[in-house]
């Protein structure tokens, strides 16, 4: 059980324009097979902006949305998996010196995918543990850029865009009531973001490019396909019901979902079939869109139901978070209010 009560105040995103598959299909920059099965339409691609730059634009946003000002904030977290722009800094602090401008800790989540997640996680407990800390501020920004990815090809069943998302919670108000966040880890599948490659002494000592299909290959030769897949699906099942315990609520209580980016047959598998989710309550029409955004999605996707006026008063939504690791998180929202924000 979480400690305490926590609130949404705002939630903020920097997206960079969008890329057609089917262009890139048609230049050769996407695989037609990858195009068919993930059925995205397009991914955010930043012309140029770097990933920290991306999360503290988001993260303005959010600030300004929370009318929070900097004193206001007692914690920073920002979550990321890939190159943030220099071999050895501290992304965080750049989020915190150019969007918060106050000194309270500000300190990087790097768990892969799940990173938003685990860090809304930690935010909660950070700030139940001490009456005086009020709120938070989470951001996440990765792009996923040549040399070292290719957002078309380096994991096959998921197709990458570039972006900054943010969340301010608070223990006192806010727009949206995060009811629980559950986390469950599973180290065991630790070796399939690794395959058979050596532990190398610097970036890109083994490969040139990131090569996801080639780890994930590696580790299935060696534990079998079907265990592997038993393994994710019972962790994710497990994460869902520990969330929906904690709230008090059934799955059958909640209006809409909000997916990981993740292609179409890998949503198939592990929600749609899985648990039975209509497409239509989830947040993959929009997400085909975007892409995987890396720890970014369910603030992505919560920013999206929230002001396009999916998600309204008195609706319940489910943010689910998945990580290489694997480690995954789950979070139960209730809508309180319209934020101001939303499109009118
Ligand atoms: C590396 C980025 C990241 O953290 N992504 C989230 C973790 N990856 C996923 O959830 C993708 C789905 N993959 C899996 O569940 C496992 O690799 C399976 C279970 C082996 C299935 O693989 P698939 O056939 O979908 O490629």
């Amino acid at each position: 059980m979480n400690g305490g009560e926590l609130y949404i105040r705002a939630t903020g995103t920097w997206l960079p324009p969008v890329e057609r598959l089917a262009d890139a299909v048609a230049d050769g920059r996407c695989d037609a097979a990858v195009a068919r099965s993930t059925r995205m339409e397009s991914v955010t691609v930043s012309a140029g902006e770097p990933a920290p730059e991306m999360a503290a634009r988001a993260a303005r946003t959010a600030l300004e949305r929370a009318a929070a000002e900097p004193g206001d904030i007692d914690l920073v977290l920002h979550a990321s998996f890939y190159y943030q722009g220099f071999d050895l800094w501290a992304p965080a602090s750049y989020v915190q010196r150019t969007a918060v401008g106050n000194q309270c800790p500000a300190l990087e989540v790097r768990q892969v995918s799940n990173g938003g997640m685990a860090a809304l996680d930690l935010a909660w407990a950070y700030l139940a543990a001490d009456p005086a800390r009020i709120a938070a501020l989470v951001s996440t920004g990765d792009r996923f850029c040549p040399p070292g990815f290719d957002r078309w090809r380096s994991d096959p069943g998921t197709v990458y865009g570039d972006g900054g998302t943010a969340l301010v919670v608070s223990r006192h108000s806010g727009f949206a009531r995060v009811r629980s966040v559950a986390t469950v880890s599973a180290p065991d599948l630790e070796g399939m973001h690794r395959g058979d490659d050596p532990f190398g002494p610097a970036p890109f000592s083994h490969r040139d490019v990131v090569d996801l299909e080639a780890h994930k290959r590696d580790f299935l030769a060696g534990h079998g396909v079907a265990p592997t897949v038993a393994r994710v699906a019972a962790a994710q099942e497990s994460v869902v019901k520990q969330a929906l315990a904690d709230a008090g609520l059934g799955l059958a209580d909640i209006d809409r979902f909000v997916l990981p980016h993740l292609g179409h047959r890998r949503l198939h598998v592990a929600y749609f079939a899985k648990f039975g989710i209509d497409p239509e309550r989830t947040t993959w029409d929009w997400s085909r869109t975007i892409g995987h955004l890396g720890a970014g999605d369910p603030f992505a996707g919560l920013d999206h139901l929230v002001t396009t006026g999916a998600l309204g008063p008195g609706d319940t939504c489910l943010l689910f978070g998945v990580g290489a690791g694997f480690s995954w998180s789950c979070a139960v929202v209730e809508i309180l209010n319209t934020p101001p924000w939303r499109d009118r």
